[in-house]
């Protein structure tokens, strides 16, 4: 889940592009890059790291024109340390084009086959995004022998597009000299809004946030398998080019990733977050008298408003027990097991008097690796809790995503092949309840009648695509972003089995 942008502005758009990343900056800290193009000619600058230590004066500097996209990165394929695999990707031919890709594709092997064989493109790297930009330049090409180049003739590539990419993709692209194409999957699982200026400016972004934080007014999200491409004068021109598009977004975009203050697919993340608290405090009521619990704290920062909810529900006072340090970032989105669990204790720090004696609820988003839970209620109990109850908004995670979290393989989710009760033992919790996966569904479905269902894979097993079963998923697995970390000892995999041991 990265996040991604596209601008054009009667302004140059550098610092336009720059503010709305950091906007996304939640949804990818490994890696930023921006293209702005002025004229025909494209400027890029990328590197790994935070955007406020990617992008120095200098590079602001070197960043002319008036259209640019930008994208924070969160690898789910290729390598995690790799520069080059930090988005934009160019490719030169046709015209010229760059491209930013939020999601993971899955069939990049025989694309990658396909695009040698056939298309005779060279690939470079391990990264699917690159792949795509090849699909995407190779179907260019194809529409572009008739000159000029027509929207009708970008739609029609865009069609050819989707017809070879599997898996989830909201893109976002420059083609050098022409304008800005932005398309989304046919499944809509990964996000894409866009939205006006007031003076007529554009913005494509993954998050609505991202248009509201930097002046632009939310039009619509794209729709799935929608294109959108708008031209170098300002003129935009939409059109459906996918089969049979439905809308199944990624449940765990209201769970975990999206800002709580952006709306997705006409669903309130907040009022989403909010409504699986209602549904979780069923949960508790059912497991535990709400007298045994002396108070309903949070895990800082994503649990927030559901914790808030339940507290409210169950009747019980809500605390805030653990200040976060707001200088480490998301612990869930670093890459590597040792960085994430050493992150954790960094990050939370228990306010001892909200736990001295007390019979503690802890709320949690979700419980996908089990590191965040274990440490924390052992920071619980070191602060003087006599009971510590744990509680999760999202159900238990089971199974591998495929759709652009780094979740690839079972093994590490501590769901997997546990009960509910070695969960519990897991993470040394007195109780542990966990949301129901139908409730779910239910509450966030009842905020957007026009919702086909959701991709809610990691929860219930079920691949939207239809086209992931045990053989695809070891073979995604084996693209997982490679990190320094996971290649130690103490690699999330390893780290987990000698726990279970
Ligand atoms: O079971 P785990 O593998 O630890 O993953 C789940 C935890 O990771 C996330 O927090 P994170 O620190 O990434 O971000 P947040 O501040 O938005 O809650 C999420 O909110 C859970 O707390
Ligand atoms: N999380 C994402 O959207 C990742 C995009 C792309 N698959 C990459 O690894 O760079
Ligand atoms: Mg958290």
């Amino acid at each position: 889940m990265c996040g991604i942008v596209g601008a054009l502005s009667h302004q140059p758009v550098n610092q336009l592009l720059y503010d709305a990343l950091l906007l996304l900056q939640h949804r990818g800290q490994d890696a930023a890059g921006i293209v702005t193009m002025d004229g025909t000619k494209c400027f890029m600058h990328k590197a790994k790291g935070m955007v406020r230590d990617v992008f120095r004066t200098r590079n602001m500097r070197g960043l002319p024109g008036k259209i640019g996209l930008g994208q924070v990165r969160y690898p789910t394929a290729g390598n995690a340390h790799s520069e080059e695999e930090a988005q934009p990707f160019y490719v030169n031919a046709p015209f010229g084009l760059v491209l930013v890709h939020n999601g993971n594709l899955t069939n990049p092997s025989s694309l990658r086959e396909e695009l040698f064989a056939l298309d005779r493109r060279h690939i470079n790297t391990e990264s699917d995004t690159e792949v795509l930009i090849n699909v995407v330049a190779h179907e260019l090409e194809s529409v572009a022998r008739d000159l000029p180049l027509t929207h009708d003739a970008i739609f029609e590539a865009v069609r050819a597009v989707h017809r070879r990419l599997r898996g989830s993709y909201a893109v976002i692209a420059l083609i050098a000299g022409h304008g800005l194409l932005a398309f989304r999957d046919p499944y809509g699982i990964r996000p894409l809004c866009f939205g006006r200026g007031q003076d007529g400016e554009w913005m494509v972004a993954s998050e609505s946030v991202t248009l509201e934080g930097t002046g632009f007014k939310l039009e619509r999200d794209v729709a799935p398998g929608e294109a959108l491409f708008i031209d170098t004068q300002g003129q935009l021109h939409t059109r459906q080019c996918a089969e049979a598009p439905t809308l199944n977004p990624c449940m765990f975009e209201f769970v975990y990733l999206a800002r709580p203050d952006s709306v997705m697919d006409g669903v309130s993340v907040y009022q989403a977050r909010l409504n699986m608290g209602e549904t979780l405090a069923q949960r508790v009521l059912s497991t535990i008298p709400p007298q045994e619990i002396d108070v309903v704290i949070p895990i800082p920062e994503s649990s927030r408003p559901s914790a808030m909810q339940l507290a409210h529900r169950i009747g019980r006072p809500y605390r805030e027990g653990f200040v976060k340090n707001r200088y480490v970032g998301r612990t869930f989105i670093m890459p590597g097991q040792g960085v994430r669990k050493k992150s954790v204790r960094q990050k939370l720090n228990a306010i001892a008097q909200e736990f001295k004696g007390r019979r503690v609820l802890l709320v949690d988003d979700s419980i996908v690796r089990g590191t965040t839970s274990k440490e924390i209620v052992a920071m619980a109990r070191e602060a003087g809790a006599v009971k510590v109850y744990m509680a999760s908004a999202a159900p238990p995670v089971r199974f591998p995503n495929v759709y652009g979290i780094d979740m690839p393989t079972s093994e590490e989710l501590i769901a997997h092949g546990r009960t509910n009760e070695e969960i519990r033992a897991y993470i040394g919790a007195d109780a542990l309840i966990y949301q129901d996966v139908d409730a779910m569904k239910r509450v966030v479905a009842a905020l957007q009648p026009a919702l086909n269902g959701f991709e809610a894979s990691c929860f219930d097993g079920c691949y939207i695509t239809g086209d992931i079963g045990d053989g695809e998923i070891a073979a995604l697995q084996a693209q997982r972003p490679k990190s320094q970390d996971d290649e130690g000892t103490d690699s999330g995999r390893l780290a987990l089995q000698s726990q279970k041991e």
